[in-house]
């Protein structure tokens, strides 16, 4: 069975005092054991969240890397390689705020992925429609494309080490959560597409939903079949709300 995962995207919120604070609350929450949790702050704030979280049950990501994964001559990259140094086991690629905003390519999402797995981080690839897409009747479309430049540049294995994200972009931020019917179909859709590869890559990776999820509706988003957490923005800064989120991915909740 596959073990929920439900991560935290700080985007670039916080202060060393809002940062501290957060965690403080986070350590106080009831997070189960069965459901694992990740926080993904900015890289200013990184090292000082590995080091509060180091004892317990939340783990750390970054929330992008440079497509060199070790360190060279590239101002104002962070490598893989000294994210792992840092001791961070995640890292986020394919955001959609980086696709769209900063002008990220497939290309490079593939770049970016093979060095973060290249020194053994875990790639969280995010895929996802935007509402002109959605509207235009694209959406597997374009998410399969997403997908399908990560497969076909590095084979369908380099999943079994990675997580996906199922992020419509008509949903980030705006309040708009998907339904739990409109996002298990493109769940299935996804992991239908990769058992056409890999019957056994399909059933073990991690698909998570994101956009606008908040502790009200989570459940009966995580309890769909194919979803299996959440990679959650605005709602993981409130300590209380992602806590809860967490407490919705359990597994026995939805068995
Ligand atoms: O990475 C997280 C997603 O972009 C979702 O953000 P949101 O929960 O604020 O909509």
């Amino acid at each position: 069975m596959r073990r929920p995962l439900v991560a935290g995207n700080w985007k670039m919120h916080g202060t060393r005092a809002s940062v501290s604070e957060l965690i403080d609350g986070l350590r106080l929450q009831d997070l189960p054991e069965d459901v694992e949790v990740a926080v993904m702050p900015t890289f200013v704030h990184l090292t000082s969240v590995i080091d509060a979280v180091a004892d317990g049950a939340i783990v750390v990501g970054a929330q992008d890397c440079a497509f060199e994964p070790m360190p060279c001559a590239l101002t104002g990259e962070v490598a893989a390689s000294q994210l792992i140094d840092a001791g961070c086991r995640y890292v986020l690629v394919g955001h959609s705020e980086r696709r769209q905003l900063l002008g990220e390519t497939d290309a490079l999402i593939v770049r970016k992925f093979a060095a973060a797995q290249g020194v053994g981080l875990i790639p969280l690839l995010c895929v996802g429609e935007t509402l002109a897409e959605r509207e235009a009747g694209q959406t597997l479309d374009v998410v399969m494309r997403q997908l399908r430049a990560i497969v076909d540049a590095l084979g369908v294995a380099v999943l079994e080490r990675a997580v996906i994200a199922y992020e419509p972009v008509w949903a980030i931020g705006t309040g708009l959560t998907a339904t739990p019917e409109q996002a298990q179909e493109v769940h299935a859709a996804i992991r239908r597409y990769i058992a056409q590869c890999s019957a056994q890559v399909a059933q073990g990776v991690r698909i998570l939903y994101g956009g606008s999820v908040k502790a009200t509706g989570a459940a009966e988003l995580f309890g769909m079949p194919d979803i299996d957490g959440g990679l959650v923005g605005g709602a993981s800064l409130n300590a209380d709300e992602f806590g809860a989120i967490c407490r919705a991915a359990r597994r026995e909740r939805h068995a």
